[in-house]
């Protein structure tokens, strides 16, 4: 599980470093993995350093000094450097050592943006060390309009110091303009911007350097699971198991209108492993799910006799009174529920954690506006942790938030970033497997073995819910980009393929890794 923090975080735990007189050393180290980083990625696309050329665009405060150490070690190796600066001051002691090195100085204005934004663009290595963890807000001018002009020109690999600048270390937001980096070295330990909301996309790869802090650094401010911790989370199998103990997962999904949404959910379901899958819907749906699934037990029972560990209501459910009513028990039943789609409209005031929201923008909005918060879609598409939370709070319910990067919302206010899926998952019926997936883990995590995978994987048990639904996040993502790999995705094949990676994920655990995005 990857953890990242706050920047007020980073800066408490470098507090007492700096107190120590640290200060220095903890910047060589920073400066040390940029420069290593950078080289070996400029090795990677041009064959080499020497003779190759490198811009460093340099802000006034520490990240500029990161920056500027680490383009003077690449001077060593013969790369030919220059830094722009955007400030008429900056980190005095990283100015000299680079241009000891032989650096060259080109100071941004109004008079020389053009020029500079030429040769930048052309240069094979840019870092942009701007700002980091200091900046709040978009760049200011000059800087601004040149990071404009420069991210609309081709330009050669480009490496960001600490985080993209202009990103917000907290949030992830993006404060445009900002340069997206193919890679982003951060110091320390990931920064929270760096896997949520738009940030994350601006950031591209992502490398942590270690400059000591892990000793000094608080409880995270969001969590990414990974492979490993999804293949821990499954339940699997045991030999004295059997239907109904290995977990049984209601679905009130489809209509007359929609009838394929049920069938793409209890086809997700099934392919994530579970005891067994009751559908409950109208006679019509439930015979076109009998005939693609035909382990399904159909009915058209109402949720208080049917004996389930989980519910799933919502995809495709329509105007459908009687699936209305069925959502409506599931989510006053007290079990693990999955609430999707039109479920979504008819949230009581209050709701408990195992209840979990898997809206998209459009359907966030609809919730917050409900709760008399105001938020477009762009809003909530700009800044998703933020309303994410506020969701969760006001609900008391887990909230999956759909989206290029997911974000899950624990009541509790933990959050969970997922990175894992494809743009060509944005399809119609993508949905709807991804609550198929998140139905069938509940329904099988319900228990008291449930709690000890969760415990097993390092989350807090308040957080259990918001863990498990990060999991379907990443199990659709990682399904999602296996269809992929054999071109545009056809939804109901989904399940074939999450077949295929739970089967790679369980015979052959995966390792972590330092690296996101
Ligand atoms: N602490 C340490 O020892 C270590 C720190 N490390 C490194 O230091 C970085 C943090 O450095 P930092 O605190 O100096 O801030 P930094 O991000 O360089 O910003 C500089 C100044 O920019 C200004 N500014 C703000 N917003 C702005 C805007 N929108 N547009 C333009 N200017 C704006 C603002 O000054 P202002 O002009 O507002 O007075 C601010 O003070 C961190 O990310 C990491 O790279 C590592 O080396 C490890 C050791
Ligand atoms: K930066």
């Amino acid at each position: 599980m990857l953890s990242a923090y706050s920047g007020s975080a980073i800066r408490s735990a470098e507090a007492p470093l700096l107190d120590a007189g640290q200060g220095a050393a903890l910047m060589q180290r920073a400066a040390y993995g940029l420069y290593a980083a950078a080289a070996a990625e400029l090795i990677s696309r041009t064959g080499g350093c020497y003779g190759r050329t490198a811009v460093v665009l340099a802000g006034s405060g520490n990240n500029a000094g990161d920056a500027l150490f680490a383009a003077a070690r690449l001077a060593g190796r013969g790369v030919r450097t220059t830094a722009v600066f955007t400030s008429a001051t900056t980190h005095p002691l990283a100015l000299a050592a680079f241009q000891r090195a032989g650096g060259r100085v080109e100071l941004l204005s109004e008079a020389t943006t053009g020029r500079l934004v030429g040769s930048t663009a052309a240069a094979d290595l840019v870092i942009d060390g701007i700002l980091g963890i200091g900046g709040s807000g978009g760049l200011r001018e000059p800087a601004a309009t040149f990071v404009r002009e420069l991210a609309a020109a081709a330009t050669g690999v480009v490496v960001a110091c600490d985080l993209p600048s202009g990103v917000d270390a907290h949030t992830g937001v993006v404060n445009e303009p900002v340069l997206h980096a193919d890679l982003t070295v951060t110091f320390g330990a990931l920064k929270t911007g760096l896997l949520a909301g738009p940030g994350a996309h601006a950031a591209g790869r992502v490398v942590v350097v270690d400059i000591g802090l892990a000793g000094s650094l608080p409880e995270p401010d969001l969590f990414r699971l990974e492979a490993a911790d999804a293949a821990a989370l499954y339940r699997r199998p045991r030999p004295a198991d059997h239907k109904y103990t290995r977990g049984v997962l209601g679905i009130a999904a489809g209509s007359a209108m929609y009838p394929g949404a049920a069938v793409l959910a209890t086809g997700a379901a099934l392919a994530t492993g579970l005891g067994m899958v009751r559908y409950l819907g109208p006679p019509s749906v439930a015979d076109l799910v009998n005939r693609t699934h035909p382990e399904a037990v159909c009915s058209q029972e109402q949720v208080k006799p049917t004996h389930v560990q989980a519910w799933l209501v919502g995809p495709g459910a329509d105007e459908d009174p009687d699936q209305r009513r069925r959502a409506r028990d599931a989510m006053a039943s007290g079990l693990p529920t999955v609430v999707d789609a039109g479920a979504l409209a008819l949230l009581p005031r209050r709701l408990a954690p195992q209840v979990i929201l898997t809206p998209h923008a459009g359907e966030l909005q609809a919730v917050l506006a409900k709760r008399k918060v105001k938020a477009t879609r762009r809003d909530i598409e700009a800044a998703p942790t933020e309303y994410a939370r506020i969701a969760a709070e006001l609900t008391g319910a887990t909230v999956l938030l759909k989206g290029a990067v997911t974000v899950v919302a624990s009541p509790s206010g933990s959050l969970f970033s997922q990175a894992d899926a494809t743009p060509w998952l944005a399809t119609a019926g993508s949905g709807d497997t991804l609550a198929g997936i998140l139905g069938a883990l509940i329904a099988t995590l319900a228990d008291d073995d449930g709690d000890a995978a969760i415990e097993r994987i390092g989350v807090p048990m308040p957080d259990k819910w918001a863990a498990i639904a990060a999991a379907a996040a990443l199990l659709h993502g990682l399904a999602g980009t296996r269809a992929a790999g054999f071109g545009p995705i056809v939804v109901s094949e989904l399940p074939q393929h999450l077949g295929a990676v739970l089967a790679d994920l369980l015979t052959a655990p995966p390792s972590r890794t330092q690296f996101t995005n």
